[in-house]
């Protein structure tokens, strides 16, 4: 029995650490999964160019969707019921830790493939199929809220806003913008974050969110930025050189990484000046289409 599944990394509209309102759209870079299930009792992760990466977060993906869909009428018959097993690989264009969502890309590649080796393709609601990856993250320990902002962007492509208290989805919609992505060669797990300084700017994490709920997404972007930059110790120059040029721009997640969004030239504008920093520069774009089966 095996599935193979993609979905892609993300950028950040609003940090759900300050008040557990989140919000994220998708971008046009991926992880896939594969997922082969026998009844060897033991489920062993991979992760693709990182031998020693911790692989828990896959191997939670991959017993949650069985758990939760190997018993269906339509589900094909596992080797043993009682012995569930098997192996996961991902591979992934996404940087581990650096705030673009490489986590959320995992968990759901890993849930749809999962889903795929089941014979349940098509067949799973992908909003319920974002729930368990999300479960399968907290248990995992790699999230502080849980992050259903980033992983319904990345499962439903798109731009959501969420509760992530609740695992509410408050809004999916529609984004089209060019987005450029500075990467820092530094790295920064969401689950090591100073979340109490997050809470510090929940006023403005609070106006972000009304600035998202009325469609003001790039500004609810840039204002995002400067304040979880100023909670969490990283620069806003990046912010302010692409300010003039971009509808939005921000740190994305915990850091490091910076994205910025808007039309083709105001962005090359802004990938002159960030070319100059350390690390990488990406072109990329909104993503409408999320998860998908391979
Ligand atoms: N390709 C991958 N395959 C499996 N697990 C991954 C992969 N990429 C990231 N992860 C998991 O997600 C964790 C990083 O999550 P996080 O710190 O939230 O970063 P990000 O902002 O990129 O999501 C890693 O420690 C690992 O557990
Ligand atoms: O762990 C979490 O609960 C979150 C981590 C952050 O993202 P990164 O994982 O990209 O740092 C943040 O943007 C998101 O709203 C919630």
């Amino acid at each position: 029995m095996d599935g193979h599944a993609a979905a892609p990394g993300a950028g950040t509209v609003l940090n759900a650490l300050a008040t557990g309102r989140g919000s994220a759209f998708a971008l046009d870079f991926e992880t896939d999964a594969h997922v082969e299930l026998d009844g060897s009792g033991e489920i062993v992760g991979e992760i693709g160019g990182q031998p020693d990466a911790d692989t828990e977060l896959i191997e939670h993906c991959v017993s949650r969707t069985v758990e939760r869909w190997g018993d269906d009428p339509a589900a094909a018959e596992l080797p043993d019921p009682d012995a569930v097993g098997g192996t996961v690989r991902t591979e992934s264009e996404v940087p581990t830790a650096a705030g673009l969502k490489s986590s959320s890309a995992a968990a759901n590649a890993t849930v749809l493939a999962t889903v795929d080796a089941l014979g349940l393709a098509g067949i799973v609601d992908h909003e319920d199929a974002c729930r368990v990856g999300v479960q399968a993250a907290r248990e995992a320990g790699v999230t502080v809220t849980g992050a259903f902002d980033d992983a319904s962007a990345s499962m439903l492509g798109g731009l959501t806003v969420t509760d992530n208290t609740e695992d509410e989805l408050l809004v999916r919609e529609e984004v089209d913008w060019d987005a450029l992505v500075w990467t820092p060669p530094e790295r920064a797990y969401s689950a090591d974050a100073d979340a109490e300084r997050c809470e510090l700017v929940a006023p403005m994490a609070r106006l972000v969110a009304e600035l998202a709920l009325d469609g003001a997404y790039g500004r609810a972007m840039t204002v995002n930025g400067l304040a979880f930059s100023a909670a969490l110790g990283f620069s806003t120059d990046p912010a302010v050189e692409a300010m003039p040029h971009a509808a939005g721009v921000s740190l994305s997640g915990t850091g490091p990484s910076v994205v910025a969004v808007g039309d083709r030239d105001g962005l090359e504008r802004v990938e002159e000046r960030w070319a100059e920093r350390p690390g990488e520069t990406l072109r990329t774009a909104t993503r409408p289409t999320g998860g998908r089966y391979l």
